[in-house]
């Protein structure tokens, strides 16, 4: 017997979604059903799916699941290949609009809306941008992989950064480079890190610095997904990568350019450490009904 679903299409810099819900989970789909739905040709067509379901519904072993009574309800990410993933940047984002949109929360001005990941509980709330989430901390991790892309004449060090997932970050030296890279081949990284990565090709715009805020510009290979017109934490990674390697007096607050957009990337202070936030847009395209067989 098939499945029907209804389904929101949302999109966030061009980071596209096929979202539902399921709050009591009792909806798995199968890696190959999520991978059908994503496609382009075949199926809805969609960079990831994202089943919103309750956090108290969640099955056991959907990862470091960090319980949280203000968690209502948790963000079950795949991407389009079906594989799960621990955090979405953009995602997190189109999940809140989907989850406002259909009265499933609400989120008054000042207000934070807490949402249950694979990460960990993501704080977000509304600003100008549309909306801002505090991806919490994040680590040096993964070391410094030799990255090789298809058209890129050498291989480049990269710097991996777990932002909730793991990135690995490359400098290149110009935007004629950046067009160059051809990231409908996966790119080559040595040491290959065990669960993957995601992997951003990144070049500083002129000037960096403009009234305290860096600018930079990027394109990215995500894990499971291919060459996607944004990543949300992929963008963060770019900008935590750029300011590593700037050095002492690099800003705290940054814009980077992708393909689909543009996001806003901060660090900030806490009690327990430097989190790092990013806000840009979220919207909700269209809906519809699918049978999986
Ligand atoms: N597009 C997302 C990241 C989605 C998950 C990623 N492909 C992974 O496997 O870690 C974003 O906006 O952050």
């Amino acid at each position: 017997m098939g499945i029907d679903l209804h389904f929101t299409k949302g999109q966030g810099t061009g980071n596209d979604f096929v979202l539902f819900s399921d709050p009591d989970g009792e909806i798995e789909l199968t890696p190959a059903q999520i991978a059908t739905l994503c496609d382009r040709h075949f199926g809805i067509g969609a960079d990831g799916l994202i089943r919103a379901v309750r956090s108290s519904k969640i099955a056991d072993g959907a990862g470091s699941l960090e319980q949280d009574d203000a968690a209502e309800w948790f963000m079950d990410y795949h991407n389009a290949d079906g594989s799960q993933a621990e955090m979405c940047g953009n995602g997190i984002r189109v999940f809140s609009k989907y989850l406002l949109d259909n009265g499933l929360a609400t989120l008054g001005p000042g207000e934070t809306l807490v949402v249950g990941t694979r990460a960990g509980v993501i704080d977000v709330q509304r600003n100008l941008a549309g909306f801002q989430a505090d991806l919490g901390r994040w680590r040096l991790d993964g070391g410094e992989p030799l990255v090789r892309a298809k058209n890129l004449q050498v291989a480049r060090p990269g710097l991996g950064i777990n932002v909730g997932n793991p990135h690995v970050v490359v400098a290149l030296a110009d935007d004629e480079e950046l067009e160059s890279a051809d990231l409908t081949f996966i790119p080559h990284l040595e040491p290959a890190p065990v669960d993957g990565a995601n992997v951003e090709f990144v070049v500083p715009l002129e000037p960096l610095v403009r009234n305290g805020v860096g600018h930079i510009r990027m394109r990215v290979h995500e894990r499971g997904s291919g060459e996607t017109l944004s990543c949300g934490t992929g963008a963060v990674a770019a900008a935590l990568a750029i300011r590593h390697w700037a050095g002492a007096g690099a800003p705290n607050q940054w814009r980077v350019e992708v393909p689909g957009g543009a996001v806003g990337v901060r660090m900030f202070a806490t009690e327990d450490g430097e989190h790092v936030s990013l806000s840009g847009p979220a919207e909700l395209v269209y809906e519809g009904d699918v049978t999986l067989n």
